[in-house]
């Protein structure tokens, strides 16, 4: 055999070759010849290989060559293939394998994560006999493109971009629900902290689209000032030096794995025609009814992954009742909703890529991570998750790059001061220990085991309409509480009882059911038959296991969950913020920047559950919250008596309808609350807020600080623009509504007449609360 030079830089090379030779010395068997020749081959083609290219070092991508091609062997297999060689679910981040190449790549959690993958690989057998496979570090070429391709559009690969011509095929199940789950954090982050300095930009230009003259508000103008500084040469860029106030950075995720709270599952066929309860693998509109599994995604909890699984095993296994089919509009189970609520929060301290490096580097275990024990509202520190760009390193000078998105509009100034922890002179990083904030350099994608859900509630969501259900109610109920079992015993298998199931009856040909489609506790079990003649022709009497699942699993119909030391119940419907210890980071902002007191009255506008309110109502004077889901607010008074507040009150209604009247209540010239002490939270559904609300918080002029949430840039843009623009000398080119065509007094374009001052932009922060999805939080605070 020939010698193979080794270069120094592949210490597992020179190991694996160290074996082969004293193998080869031994006398083996024929078998082990064979093997060892196998390995000396790859051992040769990996050295070839890396004496013909760097070792690419501290990366956490693999590439791996040699894989069988076609059949089943896609990136599932590929998985399955690596964790079959001892590499566990949790630190392979992602893995791609088309069917038609030989080459797959892998990520890593961690650099130590993926030496040792590396190390493994190269010594384990192939998958398939005879075979030889390659190791080598980095993203194979072929897939450095594709993955681009897919960040950019956030779709899957298309197998025809890697040279390989191929019939598209319906969308991965992760292309359809979390489609950046192969994009770094650091570049989502990058890539959601842009969408929110583009809506800044967006409103200084609307407000300057709407005004003209001297009604052209200063930070308007001033804007102008630092682009034509920026467009000057002045360092700076003009999109940036635009922004209608400083954006502080956005926090990150606490966690960005298995994260959500809530799992919807649609029930459907998969592409062999089977029944599965997971994601749909793309839009109806697009004609895609086909469901995929949804344990590949990212963001779905293993507890829900297990409950869609054993819901799939039910229907397939058991169940005499069809999925529905939206085309028929035949068939009985549509959706399985999971929830989950833990007794504490879960509240990761994320370290930093360095310090991972470095403990890689010295051969060490990755950092120790630790889980932020219950912080109150007053002690967590939103610093703990700021990620900000352009300055390497936590308290390093702000770079070029930075100063050129930030210094003008202030976007580098520090969080504390700025108002945002509200602790001031506790140290930044406060109980956390952590740095204030992290450039987003550092960001690392490690995190801790989650800890298991405390509570867990389904709801079945089902077609009544479907005829052998309606024909027979007795088995309808058998089906209900055969699945309620089922998922009964998953939840305890894997650790947590579930602890509530409800079944919702839903007669409309979209999943998304109104909100007061008729919501039912589990049927009771099937009458036993009054005549003896008609035992033969029913059904065996319910197994007593099943009636047993079903009477622990019958449950109060709702759950809990803990967010900044306060416990929320949560209905079947309700509005829930789906990832909770972003959640804490983002209320903890909310409430800082509300900077709320004793004499405060809190409108907490679309409030759902009651959460941001509730986490303020002990330094105020008075909350308000207004939903128009009468179950959020049903819990959002339960959730108030939960926790001892006793100032919350809550009103079911739209917004538009119902705030006019409690601002002429509560905050009219006879109100106890003065100038200023009345402060408004608003945090809408993505269409935004009616322009009524809008028109209400102009109007009253008490408040003067509002803290604007929104999970929807585009519809920002516009909120934000009406409340900031003045009321008159708009421009006639003003179509959009806002504005009084010509100047003085009048009617605007809604109707509004009356004069008001209009607030202006403050400071904005984005918030991640959507790991490997483009959706993005908000939050601006405004004053006037
Ligand atoms: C983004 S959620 C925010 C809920 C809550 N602030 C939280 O953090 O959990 C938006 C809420 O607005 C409510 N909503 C939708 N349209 C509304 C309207 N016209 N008036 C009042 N509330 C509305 C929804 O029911 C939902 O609870």
């Amino acid at each position: 055999m020939a010698e193979v030079a080794v270069p120094s830089a592949a210490p597992a090379l020179r190991r694996e070759l160290e074996f082969v030779r004293s193998l080869l010395k031994t006398g083996c068997s024929v078998d082990e010849m064979v093997a060892a020749a196998n390995a000396a081959a790859r051992v040769a083609a990996r050295a070839a290989a890396e004496t013909g290219r760097e070792v690419q070092k501290g990366g956490t991508e693999l590439t791996v060559r040699g894989l069988p091609v076609g059949g089943d062997w896609d990136w599932r297999a590929f998985k399955r293939f690596l964790q079959s060689r001892g590499l566990s679910q949790r630190t392979i981040k992602f893995t791609d394998k088309d069917v038609e190449l030989d080459v797959g790549v892998a990520r890593f959690a961690t650099v130590a994560d993926c030496n040792l993958a590396a190390d493994l690989l190269a010594a384990c057998e192939p998958p398939e006999p005879g075979a030889t496979i390659l190791v080598e570090r980095g993203l194979a070429p072929e897939y450095a493109n594709r993955s681009r391709k897919r960040a950019r559009e956030g779709e899957e690969p298309q197998p025809g971009a890697s040279g390989v011509s191929k019939v598209p095929r319906t969308p991965d199940v992760c292309a359809a629900v979390c489609p950046w789950w192969q994009v770094p954090y650091s570049k989502q982050l990058t890539d959601k902290h842009h969408r929110i300095v583009e809506a800044l930009t967006a409103i200084t230009m609307e407000v300057d689209r709407r005004t003209y003259g001297s009604s052209k508000p200063e930070w308007v103008r001033a804007a102008h000032a630092r682009a034509s500084g920026a467009a000057a040469g002045v360092p700076g860029s003009a999109s940036s030096a635009s922004l209608c106030c400083p954006l502080l950075g956005i926090l990150r995720s606490p966690a960005i794995e298995r994260y959500r709270n809530k799992s919807e599952f649609t029930v459907g066929l998969d592409e062999h025609e089977k029944p599965l309860v997971g994601f749909l693998r793309g839009s109806f509109q697009d004609g895609i009814t086909c469901v995929g599994e949804p344990e590949p995604t990212r963001h779905t909890s293993l507890m829900a992954v297990k409950l869609a699984a054993a819901a799939t095993a039910y229907i397939r296994d058991v169940s005499q009742f069809a999925p529905y089919d939206k085309r028929s509009q035949q068939g009985y189970w549509r959706l399985v909703l999971v929830r989950e609520g833990r007794n504490k929060s879960f509240l990761p301290v994320p370290v930093t890529s360095t310090a991972v490096e470095v403990a890689a580097a010295e051969g060490g275990s990755p950092p120790a991570q630790t889980i932020l024990d219950s912080p109150t509202f007053a002690t967590l520190d939103p610093l703990t998750y700021l990620v900000t760009f352009g300055s390497r390193g936590a308290g390093a000078k702000p770079s070029v790059a930075a100063a050129e998105t930030s210094a003008d509009v202030g976007a580098d100034e520090p969080m504390a001061e700025a108002g945002a922890t509200g602790s001031e002179g506790e140290g930044a990083g406060g109980s956390s220990g952590c740095q204030p904030g992290m450039d987003v350099s550092e960001v690392c994608e490690m995190e801790p085991e989650h800890p298991l859900p405390d509570e867990v509630m389904v709801m079945l969501q089902v077609h009544p309409e479907y005829l052998p259900a309606k024909t027979d109610p007795n088995a309808a109920a058998r089906e209900l509480r055969g699945m309620t079992a089922a998922l009964y015993a998953a939840a305890a298998a894997a650790g947590e009882p579930l602890i509530t199931v409800r079944v919702q009856l839903h007669t409309g040909v979209s999943n998304a059911a109104p909100a007061d489609a008729p919501l039912l506790a589990l049927p009771p079990a099937p009458e036993p038959p009054l005549l003896p003649s008609d035992a033969a022709e029913v059904q065996p009497p319910e197994p007593r296991d099943v009636a047993a699942a079903v009477a622990a699993a019958s449950g109060p119909g709702y759950i809990h969950d803990s967010l900044c030391e306060l416990r929320f119940r949560i209905s079947p419907t309700a509005f829930f913020q789906v990832n909770s210890p972003a959640t804490c980071a983002l209320y903890k902002v909310v409430g800082d920047w509300a900077a709320a007191g004793s004499s405060t009255l809190l409108l907490d506008i679309c409030c759902g559950t009651g959460t941001i309110g509730l986490t303020m109502a002990s330094r105020v004077a008075k909350v308000i919250g207004i939903d128009s889901v009468p179950s959020a607010i049903e819990d959002a008074r339960v959730n108030a008596a939960l926790n001892g507040i006793t100032n919350a009150e809550f009103v079911a209604g739209k917004a538009e309808d119902a705030l006019p009247g409690i601002l002429s209540t509560h905050a009219g010239p006879d109100s106890p609350y003065g100038p200023g002490d009345v402060v408004a939270v608003a945090d809408p559904p993505r269409a935004g807020l009616h322009r009524t609300v809008l028109r209400a918080l102009l109007g009253c002029e008490r408040i003067r600080r509002l803290v604007f949430v929104s999970c929807n840039p585009d519809n920002l843009v516009q909120n934000i623009a009406a409340l900031c623009s003045p009321p008159s000398n708009r421009s006639g080119r003003d179509r959009g509504g806002w504005g009084r065509r010509g100047g003085g007094g009048g009617t605007d374009m809604n109707g509004y007449s009356g004069d008001y001052s209009p607030f202006r932009p403050v400071k904005a922060l984005a918030v991640d609360l959507f790991p490997h999805t483009a959706h993005v939080e908000a939050v601006m605070l405004l004053e006037r």
